[in-house]
């Protein structure tokens, strides 16, 4: 049998021995119960579009149909679910939910990004491309400037046929990856360069730009995507197998999907698996980078999906569920209120927005304001959040020194480490193993939960889920290395010892060939040595300030700290309090370019609070500036202003 008649993935591995449920007598697993519609979507038999707002439990809902199906073997061994999310963080999460959801099954959960998948399949099966297509020399990944953009589109548009010069000279580089290039299914056989239209013009010219006649040729995830849909199309026999191995397919935050994923989608699954779509269209703030207007009605029509509106919301209290439906209403007007599912443990406000004369003057009050709230409340630094529309970093200083006066530590996830920001490093699964294995070594007792994650993960690592014998050995090694690595922590001091050395050693007592397929097969949208680079370098950040093992561990991970994120990095999060900072021009300067993605962002930072939020202002224009319509809703939602010095 050919790698594509099973897309070289089922038949693997053994068949683990599980019991399986009765759909019938199925529970949810972990949560004490779902709303009537939710639990429809979960055990529903056909494309589904499940459209639910901040809160609701979209991607629990995902997590607990995945447990279902396979707990009760509805999605049969060997086949799998494929999970597709947008960022690396989201799949890890849904991954991370069903594992702990159901670790017997976790091996027939892929839980991938959009781009890792696409790019997993031109990887494998680029020797199938049709005869116009074909890969000569490999590719590398290059992501082209605006500027590139810019340049190349004034060269092309001059030599254009003379019909539709105009409209070519016409294309904007903001937007001509996304959509243009991103928009074109390539033709299987290779077209005439002088037929076709503006965009079919342009769109070719890029592909012998950098595809056609380069060696090795310059790629980008759209065109990756690109490549993969054409696969896919041109070849029934890998478009099966990919039927055959993932009967069931899930899609995230759908309102993200571009045009170029959508007819992917359409390409491989559409009048095939069933497909699980949810999403919040009042929060798509990715339109910047391509993302499909109504692209959730556009599903529910493509793939004649049922709609499942849900109406709780399991995050935010009772006060700030009315506060977001005035938003969200703006967004929709035809959006029906949500019901809060989670008790107030405030007596105050659960908003207020507060204004302040100078910045120095928001940070110390701010700090102080929290600093007295956990010493009154028991809560943690991690509790709260202080975002930000953009700049979070024009923050950062000021923070960090005025919540040092309490002993409060930040930790900003939008700063770069390396190649990758702080946020993606610290979820990224192989960062996560590497952290864990070196807590194991330093701390040998009191840390279940840790030497679970590990090991669920070397499970993963090594194939070895429902696997008896194989988990036994792998449960083996865990301790050898832990073991190892711990004499070799207590003979090398972290005051005397380089980021270089500690990871040297470490990753030659892993199977680092094991790491390397897991994560090309896993993860391809991004190489074990990013991550390893990204580690090194906040190992390197932290190590020259740390007095032992444990601190360095400690201030690497900075868990318990109050986080700084940009609205965008906030998405599908939540804690306790937030602190919505900077409403004003100056960090909404782009409001007016699409003010209904501007709202969005407003709306998904609003909504990623559990009890409070705190929206805060220095600019004393604020309020007749370009955000004014923010500030008509607030006052619509009576939240009171507070100034606050
Ligand atoms: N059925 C449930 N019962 C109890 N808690 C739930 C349930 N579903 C979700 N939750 C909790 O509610 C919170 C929000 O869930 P989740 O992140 O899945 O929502 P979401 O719809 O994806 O939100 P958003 O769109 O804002 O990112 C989480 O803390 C989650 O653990």
């Amino acid at each position: 049998m050919s790698q594509l008649d099973t897309f070289g993935e089922l038949g693997e591995r053994r068949r683990p021995l599980v019991t399986l449920i009765m759909p019938e007598s199925w529970q949810p697993v972990g949560i004490d119960g779902l709303e009537p519609n939710a639990s429809a979507a979960l055990m529903h038999e056909g494309n589904a579009a499940v459209v639910a707002g901040p809160g609701a439990g979209k991607t629990e809902l995902l997590a607990q149909r995945a447990a279902y199906l396979l707990q009760t073997g509805i999605c049969p061994w060997p086949q799998r679910i494929l999970a597709i999310s947008f960022k690396r963080d989201a799949a890890a999460n849904l991954g991370r939910r069903v594992t702990s959801r159901v670790p017997e099954h976790a091996s027939r959960f892929v839980s991938m990004t959009f781009d890792a998948f696409t790019k997993s399949l031109v990887d494998r099966f680029a020797s199938a491309l049709p005869a116009s297509w074909a890969m000569h020399d490999g590719y590398k990944i290059d992501f082209p400037t605006e500027r590139n953009v810019e340049g190349f589109l004034a060269n092309i548009g001059p030599a254009a046929p003379l019909d539709i010069r105009a409209d070519v000279m016409r294309i904007r580089a903001t937007k001509f990856i996304a959509s243009t290039v991103g928009g074109w299914d390539l033709p299987i056989e290779m077209p005439d360069s002088e037929a076709g239209d503006a965009t079919e013009y342009a769109a070719l010219q890029w592909w012998r730009a950098r595809y056609l006649g380069r060696a090795p040729a310059e790629l980008d995830f759209v065109m990756i995507n690109r490549l993969a849909e054409l696969l896919v199309r041109s070849a029934p026999q890998l478009r099966r197998a990919l039927r055959i191995t993932y009967p069931y397919i899930f899609v995230d935050e759908f309102q993200d999907t571009t045009s170029a994923q959508f007819s992917f989608l359409a390409s491989v699954f559409a009048d095939g698996p069933m497909v699980t779509a949810v999403g919040d269209s009042k929060q798509r703030i990715m339109g910047w980078a391509g993302a499909l207007p109504h692209a959730l009605k556009r599903f529910a029509q493509k793939f004649d999906a049922t709609s499942f509106p849900l109406m709780w919301n399991f995050r935010s209290s009772a006060g700030l569920v009315q506060m977001q439906h005035v938003i969200a209403t703006h967004l929709e007007p035809s959006t029906a209120p949500a019901i809060s599912k989670t008790d107030a443990d405030l007596d105050g406000n659960p908003a207020e927005v507060w204004t302040f004369s100078s910045v120095n003057r928001e940070a110390a009050f701010i700090a102080e304001w929290i600093a007295t709230d956990i010493a009154k409340s028991g809560r943690r630094p991690a509790d709260f959040a202080l975002l930000a529309r953009q700049k979070i970093a024009t923050f950062e200083a000021r923070f960090r020194i005025e919540l040092a006066r309490y002993g409060i530590q930040v930790r900003n996830d939008d700063e770069l480490v390396d190649t990758i920001r702080l946020q993606d490093l610290l979820k990224h699964e192989v960062a996560r193993l590497i952290l864990g294995l070196l807590r194991l070594a330093d701390q040998p007792r009191g840390l279940p939960t840790v030497w679970q994650e590990v090991l669920n993960t070397l499970y993963r690592v090594h194939g070895a889920a429902g696997d008896e014998v194989a988990q036994r050995r792998v449960g083996d090694d865990l301790t050898a290395v832990t073991t190892a690595m711990r004499s070799w922590l207590a003979s090398n001091p972290s005051t005397s010892t380089s980021a270089r050395e500690i990871l040297e050693q470490l990753l030659s007592l892993l199977d680092v060939g094991a790491l390397h397929r897991y994560v090309r097969t896993t993860m391809p949208d991004e190489a074990l040595r990013t991550v390893i680079r990204a580690f090194w370098a906040r190992l390197d950040k932290v190590l020259p300030n740390s007095a032992s093992w444990a601190d360095v561990l400690e201030k690497f991970e900075c868990a318990d700290a109050v986080v700084l994120l940009t609205a965008h990095r906030s998405k599908g999060l939540e804690y306790h309090t937030v602190f919505f900072m900077g409403l004003d021009d100056d960090q909404w300067w782009a409001h007016g370019r699409d003010p209904v993605e501007s709202t969005s962002t407003f709306f998904v930072g609003v909504s990623r609070a559990a009890q409070r939020v705190i929206l805060t202002t220095t600019s004393p224009h604020a309020r007749t500036g370009r955000i004014a319509t923010f500030f008509e809703l607030l006052d619509e939602a009576a939240v009171p202003e507070f100034d606050r010095g």
